[in-house]
C-alpha cells in the first residue's frame, strides 16, 4: 500500500502516522461559535485534521423528501428540510470557518454531499474532499469526483465489497490520490457490526492507503483499526454527548479525542517490527533478572557435568545464557568450581 500525496505537508499511508480526522459533521447545532469551538478542540487534541459536512439541500434531497416530517428529539425543524436548514452553514460561513482554522493552525475541509457541494469545496482549496457513505452507490457523483482530480477520501458504508470494488475502479481510473475507509452506517454502531477485520481485506486488496470511520461508541474500535492498519481514522467529536443531533451520542469529547490520538500514536509506536529479537532497552532487565549457567555443587577440574549438577540461575556474576545448557552438560570441567559459580565458555571442554 503506498503512500499517497495529499498536499505538500500531508501525506497518507506508507510510514505516515494515521492521519485522525475530527468529524464535527453537524455537531456543531447550525452555530458557528460552537463550531469553532470545535475545531479549537480539534486542534488541541492533536487531529490531522478538522471535518464538515457541505450539503446544497436541493441537490442532495428530493422536494418530497424535504417536506417530510421529521419529527423525533433530534430533529431541528417540522420537517426534515427545515432540520437541515438549521444545520447548514452557508457559503460565507463556510469561508469563516475556513479561515478560522487557518489562524488556529489545523487542515479544515468537509464531505461534499452533492456535486454543487464539491465544486464549492474545489473552489474553498481544501486539502482534500471526503466522500461519504451516502454516496458510495452514487457512481454518478463519484465519477464527477474522480474526473476533478483532487485528492479524495472515501466512505464505504451501506455497500457491500463489490460495489466497493467499483468505488476503486471509477476513482482510480482517472488517479491514485485517493484513501477508502471501512464504516458502517448505524448511529452508534453496535460492536458485533464494526467487522474491523475488513481492512485486511481491503489492504489486501486496495493498493491505496485504506482507513476507518468510525460511528460505535468509544475508542476501543477505533484503536484496534489503528492496530490492524488503519491509515485515516476518523470520528465524529463534540462539545457535549448529551445535546441534541443523531451522532452525538457516537461521538468524542475533546478530552477523549485527545486520548484517543495519544493512545493512536502510542499503538503506532508498538507496532515495530515483526522480528523478534532482543532490543536496548531489555539489556538491564537482562543484567538484573536473566537466567545463566552455574554449578549446582562444587566439582573439581577433570570431572564431568552431568545434568544435576548444572544449574540454571540469576547470578551475580553472570554465567552463560541458560539457553547453552545442552552444550555444557556431559563436558569436562577444566577448573575447580565450587557451588553457585557461574558457568563460562572456557569453564569446560
Ligand atoms: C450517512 C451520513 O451522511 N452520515 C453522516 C456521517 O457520519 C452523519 O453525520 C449524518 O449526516 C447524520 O447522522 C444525519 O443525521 P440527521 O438525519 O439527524 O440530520
Ligand atoms: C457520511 C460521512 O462519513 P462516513 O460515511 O464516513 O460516516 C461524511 O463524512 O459525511
Amino acid at each position: 500500500m503506498g503512500e499517497v500525496k495529499i498536499t505538500g505537508d500531508i501525506k497518507i499511508g506508507g510510514d505516515n502516522p494515521c492521519f485522525i480526522i475530527a468529524e464535527v459533521g453537524q455537531n456543531h447545532q447550525g452555530d458557528i461559535e460552537i463550531a469553532k469551538k470545535l475545531i479549537k478542540a480539534a486542534k488541541e487534541a492533536g487531529a490531522s485534521c478538522v471535518k464538515f459536512q457541505k450539503t446544497c439541500l436541493k441537490e442532495k434531497f428530493t422536494k418530497k423528501y424535504l417536506e417530510r416530517t421529521y419529527d423525533n428529539p433530534n430533529s431541528w425543524g417540522k420537517t426534515y428540510g427545515d432540520h437541515k436548514r438549521h444545520l447548514e452553514f452557508s457559503e460565507a460561513q463556510y469561508r469563516e470557518l475556513f479561515k478560522y482554522a487557518q489562524e488556529v493552525g489545523i487542515p479544515f475541509t468537509a464531505s461534499a454531499m452533492d456535486m454543487v457541494s464539491f465544486d464549492f469545496l474545489v473552489n474553498l482549496k481544501v486539502p482534500f474532499i471526503k466522500i461519504g457513505s451516502g454516496d458510495s452507490n452514487n457512481l454518478l457523483f463519484l465519477k464527477y469526483a474522480a474526473s476533478k482530480m483532487v485528492p479524495l477520501i472515501i466512505s464505504t458504508g451501506m455497500v457491500d465489497k463489490s460495489a466497493v470494488k467499483t468505488i476503486y475502479d471509477i476513482v482510480s481510473a482517472n488517479h491514485k490520490r485517493f484513501c477508502l475507509l471501512h464504516c458502517i452506517s448505524a448511529y452508534p454502531v453496535p460492536f458485533e457490526d464494526c467487522n474491523l477485520t475488513v481492512l485486511q481485506d481491503y489492504k489486501n486488496t486496495f493498493d491505496v492507503p485504506v482507513g476507518y470511520s468510525g460511528q460505535e461508541l468509544g475508542t476501543a474500535v477505533g484503536l484496534a483499526a489503528v492496530a490492524l492498519g488503519a491509515k485515516v481514522l476518523e470520528k465524529h467529536i463534540t462539545l457535549d454527548k448529551t445535546m441534541k443531533g443523531t451522532d452525538h451520542v457516537c461521538s468524542l469529547t475533546p478530552a477523549e479525542f485527545k486520548q484517543l490520538i495519544r493512545d493512536v500514536r502510542v499503538i503506532e509506536a508498538s507496532l515495530g517490527t515483526p522480528i523478534k529479537k532482543v532490543v536496548t532497552s531489555e539489556i538491564p532487565c537482562i543484567d538484573k533478572l536473566q537466567k545463566s549457567l552455574v554449578m549446582g555443587c562444587t566439582k573439581n577440574r577433570g570431572e564431568i557435568l552431568y545434568p544435576g549438577d548444572v544449574k540454571i540461575k540469576v547470578a551475580e556474576p553472570k554465567g552463560l545464557n541458560a539457553l547453552h545448557f545442552d552444550e555444557v552438560i556431559y563436558k569436562t570441567l577444566v577448573y575447580d568450581k565450587k557451588e553457585d559459580e557461574p558457568l563460562n565458555e572456557g569453564d569446560f571442554c
